[in-house]
């Protein structure tokens, strides 16, 4: 692989490459199909790929382990940041190799994410079937038409790419779900602030402290900010220790975010900002008249004028 434009999880025909193709349509020939998602962040920290598009979150199962997991990877400041996302709603096929029928799977492959969507089918109407995770609905689908398994859980657009034909349509628990796709650059500009916007931030707490996890939110509520995601997550040093997952509706260049980081910074043992970008969804974030930048120019220019006396 060399000098692609855009990397993402594949390969043809996963949901990454959905939300790759409607981030960059005109890249859509120059994309390369990595083999995990640790591989896609590396090729972009190695500098042979521009961008990469990794799944990070879903409305049903939660989070991409190995997506959060990669970001984290890198050195403390790698340069690594989340410059835009995207939503795609996500369907599923039980694929098969024509011929085959429902009664004949014995085997079923797919991405742990996609079984934990189809669990309650796949129970319901292949008790017996042994469930293989692969790295990717695509790569599960690939492997049946090799041979490898009888089915694969992915996307109905896999088919076409991998010759195979749905055995059953519409087999997700629950209709709608959402996964949430980030796109990622290195060295990158921060994008402007749009007035619906989101920043990415990892805190780790000084552990064995009461209230540091109400400290470190009062950095946020003091300041009018909006959190629309908090999630704890091991931090590999020992049971017990947690780094914090967050996502604020603020940008970096608004002044109550830039204080929310400034408090952090000062309070909590580390901090990693990920990115401020535009929402997906674009929903403009609701800020309380003494939090926006007019105020807090109002109330610095006060304290000026005091301290001029
Ligand atoms: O395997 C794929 O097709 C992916 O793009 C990965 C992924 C995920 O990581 O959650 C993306 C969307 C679906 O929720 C299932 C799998």
């Amino acid at each position: 692989m060399t000098s692609a434009q855009i990397a993402y999880l594949g390969p043809a025909g996963t949901f990454t490459e959905q939300a790759a193709r409607q981030w960059a349509p005109d890249d859509a020939a120059d994309a390369w199909p990595a083999p995990s998602v640790p591989a896609a962040v590396e090729a972009l920290r190695e500098g042979r790929v521009r961008e990469a598009v990794v799944p990070f979150e879903n409305s049903v199962e939660g989070s991409v382990p190995a997506t959060l997991q990669a970001l984290l990877d890198g050195s403390t400041d790698d340069g690594v940041r989340i410059i835009g996302e995207l939503h795609v709603e996500v369907q599923f096929s039980l694929l098969v190799r024509p011929g085959t029928t429902l009664g004949q799977v014995r085997t079923v492959a797919s991405h742990p994410h996609a079984f934990a969507q189809t669990r309650d089918w796949l129970s319901a109407r292949l008790p017996q079937a042994q469930q293989v995770p692969e790295s990717s609905t695509a790569r599960a689908a690939q492997a049946v038409a090799e041979g490898g398994y009888d089915a694969a859980v992915a996307a109905p657009g896999a088919a076409t790419a991998y010759r195979l034909v749905p055995a059953a349509e519409h087999i997700a628990d629950r209709e709608g779900a959402v996964t949430r796709f980030v796109v990622l650059r290195r060295g990158a500009a921060l994008p402007a602030p749009t007035g619906g916007d989101r920043t990415t931030l990892v805190v780790l707490i000084w552990q064995n402290r009461p209230g540091a996890l109400l400290e470190l939110l009062e950095q946020f509520a003091t300041r009018g900010i909006d959190l629309s995601r908090l999630e704890s997550r091991p931090t590999g040093e020992g049971l017990g220790e947690y780094c914090f997952w967050i996502d604020a509706d603020a940008h970096l260049s608004e002044q109550r975010m830039r204080e929310a980081l400034t408090g952090l910074r000062r309070t909590c043992r580390d901090v990693r900002f990920l990115g401020s970008y535009p929402r997906a969804d674009g929903r403009a974030a609701a800020v309380p008249p003494h939090a926006d930048d007019d105020a807090y120019a109002e109330a610095q220019g006060w304290v000026d004028r005091l301290t001029r006396g």
